[in-house]
C-alpha cells in the first residue's frame, strides 16, 4: 500500500444529549471560533435529529452536520424513522450508522446496519460507519474477527466505499474513561486497513479514514493521532466541551 495523506476527520457524536439552546451557545462559543486548516482536517457535528436545523443556523466555519441515525428504508410506513432521502433533502450530507448503542442497546444487527449504509450511499450520503468490539469479546480474541465481520456484513451490500469513513470504537472505551492505548488502537485500526486492501481495493485501503473512538479527550488526542493508520477520531463526552477545540488542535497540529 502506498502511504497517501488523508483529509483527517473529527466528528462529535453529541449522542442524546443537548438543547436548543446548547447548540446555538456551543456553536458560538467554541466550534465557529476553532482555528484550523481545512484542506487538513474535516470536522462533523452529530446532533440530534430534532436539532439538526438550529445546528445548520448557528454552526458555520466549514463544519459539516451529521444526522446520528438514518433509515434502513426508503420514505414510506416506518412510523419514527427518517430516510436517507429526507436528509438528503434536508441539507444533510452526513449520517452516523452503526454505533454500538444502537447495535447493543436497540438490537440492530450487522445486516441491518449495512442496508442503512447501502440506503444512505444511494442518496449521496457520507457514511460514519461504527465498528467495535465488547470486552468480552476482546478477551477471547475475537477483536478483528467481529470487527471484520461487521465490515463484511457492509461489503455484501455496499461496492463503493469513497463515501464511507469508518470508526473503530472498542465498546468498552465507550463512555468509560478506559481509551484504548495507542498500540492497541493503532493494531486494530492496521488490521482494519489491510481487510480494505484484501476485500475492496487497495484505492480503498489508501483512501479510507478511519478513526477511533472511545474517551477521546484533549488529554490523549495528541499520542493517538500520531499513529500512521489513525485519521482522526468519533468523539462522544468531550465533544460537547471546550475541549473539543484541542482534539481539532491536535489533528491540525500533527505531521503524519
Ligand atoms: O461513542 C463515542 C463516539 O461515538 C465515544 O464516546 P465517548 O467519547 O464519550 O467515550
Amino acid at each position: 500500500m502506498n502511504s497517501v495523506a488523508r483529509k483527517l476527520l473529527v466528528g462529535g457524536n453529541w449522542k442524546s444529549h443537548g438543547s436548543l439552546k446548547f447548540v446555538k451557545n456551543f456553536a458560538n462559543d467554541t466550534l465557529n471560533k476553532i482555528v484550523y486548516d481545512t484542506s487538513k482536517v474535516e470536522i462533523v457535528i452529530a446532533p440530534v435529529s430534532i436539532h439538526l436545523k438550529d445546528a445548520q443556523e448557528h454552526i458555520a466555519n466549514n463544519i459539516h452536520i451529521s444526522a446520528q441515525n438514518s433509515s434502513a428504508f426508503e420514505d414510506g410506513a416506518y412510523t419514527g424513522e427518517i430516510s436517507a432521502s429526507q436528509l438528503a433533502n434536508f441539507g444533510i450530507g452526513w449520517t452516523i450508522l452503526g454505533h454500538s448503542e444502537r447495535r447493543h442497546i436497540l438490537g440492530e444487527s450487522n445486516t441491518f446496519v449495512a442496508s442503512k449504509v447501502k440506503i444512505a450511499d444511494e442518496y449521496g450520503l457520507n457514511t460514519i460507519a461504527c465498528i467495535g468490539e465488547t470486552l468480552d469479546q476482546r478477551e477471547a480474541g475475537d477483536t478483528i474477527k467481529v470487527c471484520t465481520d461487521q465490515l463484511d456484513a457492509i461489503r455484501a451490500q455496499v461496492d463503493d466505499w469513497s463515501r464511507i469513513v469508518i470508526a473503530y470504537e472498542p465498546v468498552w472505551a465507550i463512555g468509560t474513561g478506559k481509551t484504548a492505548t495507542s498500540e492497541q488502537a493503532q493494531e486494530v485500526h492496521e488490521q482494519i486497513r489491510a481487510w480494505l486492501n484484501e476485500n475492496i481495493s487497495e484505492e480503498a485501503a489508501n483512501n479510507t479514514r478511519i478513526l477511533y473512538g472511545g474517551s477521546v479527550n484533549a488529554g490523549n488526542a495528541d499520542e493517538l493521532i500520531q499513529n500512521p493508520d489513525i485519521d482522526g477520531f468519533l468523539v462522544g463526552g468531550a465533544s460537547l466541551k471546550p475541549e473539543f477545540e484541542s482534539i481539532v488542535k491536535a489533528c491540525n497540529d500533527v505531521s503524519k
